[in-house]
C-alpha cells in the first residue's frame, strides 16, 4: 500500500521466507539494544509494530520466565529505544488470554483481565508497560487483543509453520496431510455445547489490515486504545474438527485426551469496537473459509517454507 516497511526478527520461530522481497530485513533480537539502535540509526522509523514474542500457552505454564524475559522485558526494550528516537507510534500484538476465564461472553475490552496462564500475563504486563510510556513519554499505542489467529493469505504463499506445531487448525490438517496418525482434543468435559473448548477464530488478512488502521489511527492524531480482534463467532474443538473434514475431504482420525493446562473454556470477541472506531470491516466470518485458506498454504507447502 505504499508503506516502506523494515523487518526486525531474530527468526527463532519465523523464517526468513516468509519476508516480502520490498521489505528490509534485519535479523535481530528485540531485547538486544545495541541491535535496535543499530536500526534506528541506519532506517528512518516512524511507527513500529510489535509482534515479536513467544506465544504458546502450555509452554507459558512449563517455563513461565521465558515468556516474561522475551516478551515483557522485550517491550521494555524496544520502548526505551524507541523514546530514545523519539518513535511515537506503536501497535502491539495483545492477545485474548490477557482475559482469562471470562465473566461474559462475548468478551468486551472492558471486562477485567484476569489471565490463566503465564503468556497472557507476560502480555497483559506489556499493555500496562505501553501505558505508562504514553504517561511518561507520550509514546502512543494501539494494543490490538486478537483471538485465535488462523487461516493463511489466500494466495497460498504465506501461512503458519511452527516447530513443533501446538495450534488446533495447523495440527488438523497436519492429521489431515497424513503427518501425524491422529488429534487429540484436549478435554471434553467443559461447559460448552458439547463439552470441548470454544474459540473465535479470525482469519489472518482481516488481522492484517485491523494493524493499518490502527497505525493511520494514531497518524491521525488519537488517543492510545485497546481492541478485540475477533469474529465474534465460537467454533468449539470438536466443531472446527468436522469443519476441517468437510474442507478436506479426509476422515482425519481423532482421539479425546485430557484438559491442557491454562485453556479457558470460552473466548469470543465482541469486535464492535474496532469496527466503530478503526472502521474495521473483516471480510471473513465463515471458519470453512478460514480452514480452506490454511489448507491451500499446507497443499502447497507440506514441510512449511522449507518447500
Ligand atoms: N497466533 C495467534 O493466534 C495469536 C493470538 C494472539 C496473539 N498473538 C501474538 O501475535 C504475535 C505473532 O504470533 P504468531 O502466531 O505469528 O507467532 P510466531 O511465533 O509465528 O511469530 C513470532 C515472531 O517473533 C519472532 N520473535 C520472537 N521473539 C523474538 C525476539 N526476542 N526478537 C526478535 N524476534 C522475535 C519469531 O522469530 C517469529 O517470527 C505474537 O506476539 C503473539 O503473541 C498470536
Ligand atoms: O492438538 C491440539 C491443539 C489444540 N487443541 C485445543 O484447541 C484450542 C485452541 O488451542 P490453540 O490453537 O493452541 O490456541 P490457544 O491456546 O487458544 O491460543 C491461541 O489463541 C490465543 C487467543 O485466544 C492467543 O493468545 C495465543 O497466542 C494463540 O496460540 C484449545 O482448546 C486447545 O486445547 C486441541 O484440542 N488439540
Amino acid at each position: 500500500m505504499g508503506y516502506d516497511v523494515v523487518v526486525a526478527d531474530n527468526l527463532e520461530t519465523g523464517h526468513r521466507a516468509a519476508v516480502n522481497d520490498k521489505a528490509k530485513f534485519y535479523q535481530g533480537d528485540v531485547r538486544d539494544k545495541e541491535f535496535l539502535i543499530k536500526l534506528f540509526q541506519a532506517e528512518d522509523i516512524t511507527d513500529v509494530i510489535h509482534f515479536a514474542a513467544f506465544s504458546v500457552v502450555p509452554e507459558s505454564m512449563k517455563d513461565p520466565l521465558k515468556y516474561f524475559d522475551n516478551n515483557t522485558y522485550g517491550m521494555i526494550a524496544l520502548l526505551e529505544v524507541m523514546n530514545n528516537f523519539d518513535v511515537k507510534h506503536i501497535i502491539f500484538s495483545s492477545t485474548a488470554a490477557t482475559y482469562g476465564e471470562p465473566k461474559q461472553i462475548p468478551i468486551k475490552e472492558t471486562d477485567p483481565t484476569v489471565p490463566t496462564n503465564p503468556y497472557g500475563e507476560s502480555k497483559l504486563a506489556m499493555e500496562k508497560i505501553m501505558h505508562w510510556s504514553d504517561v511518561a513519554y507520550g509514546i502512543k499505542f494501539v494494543a490490538l487483543r486478537y483471538f485465535n489467529v488462523a487461516g493463511a493469505k489466500s494466495d497460498g504463499t504465506i501461512g503458519e509453520d511452527h516447530n513443533p506445531e501446538t495450534h488446533l487448525i495447523p495440527v488438523v490438517l497436519q492429521t489431515a496431510a497424513g503427518q501425524r496418525d491422529k488429534l487429540t482434543i484436549f478435554g471434553d468435559d467443559y461447559d460448552t455445547k458439547d463439552g470441548t473448548n470454544v474459540r473465535d477464530y479470525v482469519h489472518v488478512e482481516d488481522l492484517a489490515e485491523a494493524h493499518r488502521l490502527a497505525m493511520e489511527y494514531l497518524r491521525d492524531g488519537n488517543d492510545s486504545n485497546i481492541f478485540n480482534l475477533g469474529s465474534s463467532n465460537g467454533f468449539s474443538n470438536k466443531e472446527i474438527l468436522e469443519a476441517a473434514r468437510e474442507v478436506t475431504g479426509k476422515e482425519i482420525p481423532a482421539e479425546m485426551g485430557p484438559r491442557r493446562p491454562g485453556d479457558p473454556s470460552t473466548l469470543i470477541a465482541d469486535s464492535s469496537k474496532a469496527r466503530e472506531v478503526l472502521n474495521w470491516k473483516p471480510q471473513y466470518d465463515d471458519v470453512h473459509t478460514v480452514i480452506k485458506d490454511a489448507w491451500n498454504f499446507k497443499i502447497k507447502h507440506m514441510n512449511g517454507y522449507e518447500d
